[in-house]
């Protein structure tokens, strides 16, 4: 309808607009919710955090999700119902925080969701010849429109994918308009359930930025801990200062082929999983390690692929953390070890260390509504300069 070109032709053409990001991630443990006011595009973006929150999930949602998330057959039904469901949800969650925040939907002018990504396919993995990468974020767009009122920008991986990309991880997008250094080399180290990187080289253009997966942040960790106490992680790593790392373990799990692809690759918990993790310790007849020992010896996993893939990348540069692993204090510990360097929080930069990502994609959304073809000039087949995300207008 014209009215809604009209209303997004005058969002697009403001100095300023507020933009929600929303970010769930592979971890399953709630919806991100990034209140963000975004002046200006491309290079000349700037961006205000204003209100931040997490929204746990239920638990019989983490569950719902859980029965699709990476598996390779699953319920049509179950899928089919969910991807209405999130976006409900996701909907009415907005709703409630906006009220709580005491922020008038009307004056939100973009939401910009991410969804939940329960399958992640690049073609290394499915190894088909001439078949596309392909990867599957649900909680439909329409629905969130629909209960929020609001234009909501969503599904942003596909038009990746459509120009030649893997899909993810796309953080470098955002990382590079936001948070490229004219004075020193930067690693933006993003610790979630997957852990992956954004490299920035100083007074980087596009085409040198790197930005790669690297393989589990805290995905077996969780699982392990879902199994054996009462969090669905282990807070604080007070399961894994109990234990030792295990090296013979260790040196096994390093030597997995993912771990050791060359920049820049994708992965998740279709790989990395609990399964797999049972699957080394039976192939060493460690079945019987003790939890606190294995979850040890997890953390220094984790670690050691960071740290081995920071030292592939061509300078020293200053390391910041975000996700939730930045708050595992034995991780930052065992990072920090391996490089010889201590790390920091991306809250040194001004971004919320928890909100980053859910930040990542309200900076897409701004592109994709008001932003130009010189924002990310590529000639990197593998991070094409496109916009991204699709438009479902409320009505
Ligand atoms: N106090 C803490 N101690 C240890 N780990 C923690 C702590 N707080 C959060 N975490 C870890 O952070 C995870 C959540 O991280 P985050 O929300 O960044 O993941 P995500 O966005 O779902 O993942 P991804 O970026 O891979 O999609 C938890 O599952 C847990 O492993
Ligand atoms: C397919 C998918 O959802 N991937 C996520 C996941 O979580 C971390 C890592 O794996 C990264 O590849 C990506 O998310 C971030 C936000 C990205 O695209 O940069």
């Amino acid at each position: 309808m014209l009215q809604h070109i009209e209303k997004l032709h005058r969002i697009a053409s403001a100095s300023e607009r507020l933009i929600v990001g929303l970010m769930s991630g592979t971890s399953l443990d709630g919806l991100d919710i990034a209140l963000c006011k975004i002046s200006g595009h491309g290079t000349s973006t700037n961006l205000r955090c204003e209100k931040f929150t997490t929204v746990d999930y239920s638990e019989a949602l983490k569950t719902a999700v859980q029965h699709v998330f990476a598996q390779q057959v699953v319920s049509l039904d179950a899928l089919c119902l969910l991807n209405a469901q999130i976006g409900q949800l996701h909907g009415e969650m907005i709703n409630q925080t906006l009220l709580d925040w005491g922020v008038a939907n009307e004056s939100v002018d973009l939401i910009a969701s991410h969804g939940q990504t329960i399958y992640h396919r690049p073609s290394s993995f499915h190894k088909m010849k001439n078949q596309p990468n392909s990867t599957l974020q649900i909680g439909d767009g329409d629905h969130i429109a629909a209960i929020t009122g609001i234009t909501t920008v969503s599904d942003f991986r596909q038009k990746h994918i459509a120009h030649g990309g893997e899909g993810a991880p796309l953080a470098m997008y955002g990382d590079y308009l936001l948070l490229r250094s004219e004075k020193e080399h930067r690693i933006l180290l993003n610790i979630g359930g997957i852990a992956n990187i954004t490299y920035l080289p100083r007074s980087a253009t596009f085409d040198e930025v790197i930005c790669s997966d690297i393989g589990p942040g805290n995905t077996i960790m969780d699982a392990l801990a879902r199994l054996h106490c009462d969090y669905d992680y282990d807070k604080d790593a007070n399961i894994a200062k109990q234990g030792s790392i295990n090296k013979v373990l260790l040196k096994r799990m390093l030597k997995q082929s993912f771990i050791n692809l060359p920049l820049p690759k994708t992965t998740g918990p279709e790989t990395f999983n609990l399964d797999w993790f049972n699957a080394q310790l039976k192939a060493i007849h460690l079945e019987n390690l003790s939890v606190p020992d294995q979850m040890a010896t997890l953390n220094a996993f984790t670690a050691h692929a960071i740290a081995n893939t920071l030292e592939q990348l061509p300078e020293i540069s200053t390391v910041y953390v975000s996700g939730g692993g930045a708050h595992n204090p034995l991780l930052l510990d065992n990072i920090s070890h391996l490089l010889k360097r201590p790390v920091f929080s991306t809250n040194k930069l001004d971004v919320n260390s928890d909100a980053k990502e859910a930040i990542l994609f309200a900076v897409l959304a701004n592109e994709c509504v008001a932003g130009d073809e010189r924002a990310f000039l590529s000639d990197n087949a593998k991070q094409p300069n496109v916009s991204m995300g699709k438009l479902s207008f409320p009505s």
